[in-house]
């Protein structure tokens, strides 16, 4: 069925996914519908958008382009005062209390007992630190006036942080394991620049973890290849027109960009992006275009955490290759496939190791 929508043809289908991971989904759809389409999800309307030019003007316009109700409703049913289910004013409240920490993501490396220095370099303190002293008058203010974050707030808060920082990573790291069981040669070369140093098991200092490139371009390729979110949500403010596609938009409608899809788009890559290839993140091998590869969304409203998660994922990574090898398990049991829960995860993975 046809649905004219503007000057241009809109295909609209309500479908189940029969298991499909959005991922796997949208991307036979976007081979079907090409990079725009509507999709039902039960009773709301999305718009998928997978246009470079199009994706860098939902990001860049924040006024236009907020943060999606799609995504409110996923999480806001448990932890609806987290920062990822707020907007506006609130939502810059939010922000100026959790985004600082995460600018300090290497002093995270040295412990400390002092209460400043704490406050710094843990997120639960920090936290804390920011509870309101006197939660019925910060009520009675309005939301710019208001200071700190109340009892329910800091809650929500630590258990979002709490899901979010462990679930993400582990995740990633999961798709690490099961790539390098996949690919041995790439192991190996993590391992030779491992080796290139006087003390090859020895300790990560940050100048170390830094020196590790090609670790870093193998990381990128695990988050392209596999992205662990599947897609970003914006809702319009007010009427808009998409500028490559030329569709036009209303205020409430919500878009969907598929960070998977712009990571397997051919248009996108001058290296074949259906082949794991972590040397296309090295020199003039990066995508064609900035959005292409959004592993952490972008905008406004990006991944707060995204320092961090590499930061966790690089010194995991190089500590497993300094220690062991994975090797596959077989076509019995590592099979790959993908199952989404909070993020996207390997379906079937069965590797063996061998400490080196
Ligand atoms: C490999 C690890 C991770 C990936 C791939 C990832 C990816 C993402 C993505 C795609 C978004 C949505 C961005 C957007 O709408 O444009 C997001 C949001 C967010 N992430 Fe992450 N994330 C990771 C790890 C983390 C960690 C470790 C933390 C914190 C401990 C974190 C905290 C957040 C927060 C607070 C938001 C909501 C930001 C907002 O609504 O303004 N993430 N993340």
């Amino acid at each position: 069925m046809f649905y004219k929508f503007q000057n241009r043809k809109f295909e609209i289908f309500g479908i189940l996914l029969h298991g499909a991971t959005a991922a796997e989904a949208f991307k036979e759809f976007t081979r079907r519908f090409g990079n725009i389409f509507q999709f039902w999800l039960g009773p709301s309307r999305l718009i998928i958008v997978g246009g470079t030019g199009d994706v860098q003007h939902i990001y860049t316009h924040r006024h236009i382009y907020e943060q999606g109700d799609a995504f409110v409703k996923k999480f806001g049913i448990l932890i609806p005062n987290a920062i990822i289910n707020i907007k506006g004013s609130t939502f810059k409240r939010h922000a100026s209390l959790t985004m600082p920490l995460f600018r300090h993501t290497h002093e995270l490396a040295q412990s400390s007992t002092s209460t400043v220095q704490r406050k710094r370099t843990s997120l639960i303190a920090s936290l804390v630190c920011s509870l309101q002293q006197d939660e019925q008058a910060e009520i009675k203010k309005i939301e710019d006036k208001k200071k700190g974050l109340s009892r329910s707030e800091l809650l929500d808060e630590m258990l979002f942080f709490l899901i979010v920082g462990s679930e993400s990573v582990s995740s990633a790291l999961s798709w690490f394991i099961y790539h390098m069981s996949k690919h041995p040669q790439v192991q190996q070369k993590i391992k030779a620049e491992l080796m290139d140093g006087d003390d090859y098991k020895g300790p990560l200092s940050l100048d170390r973890l830094d020196s590790l490139v090609y670790l870093d371009a193998v990381i990128n390729e695990v988050l392209r290849f596999t992205p662990i979110s599947d897609g970003t949500f914006r809702t319009l403010t007010v009427d808009d027109r998409l500028p490559e596609s030329g569709v036009q938009l209303y205020k409430g409608d919500q878009v969907y960009i598929s960070i998977h899809n712009l990571a397997q788009d051919p248009q996108n890559w001058s290296i074949d992006p259906e082949i794991f290839y972590p040397e296309r993140f090295l020199k003039g091998g990066k995508p064609l275009h900035p959005y292409a590869f959004i592993p952490f969304g972008s905008g406004h409203r990006q991944c707060i955490g995204q320092d961090l998660a590499r930061f966790e994922f690089k010194v995991i990574a190089a500590r497993l290759m300094q220690y062991v090898t994975f090797h596959d398990g077989g076509p019995q049991v590592n099979t790959g496939g993908q199952v989404q829960t909070i993020t996207i995860m390997p379906k079937h993975i069965g590797v063996s190791i061998t400490f080196d």
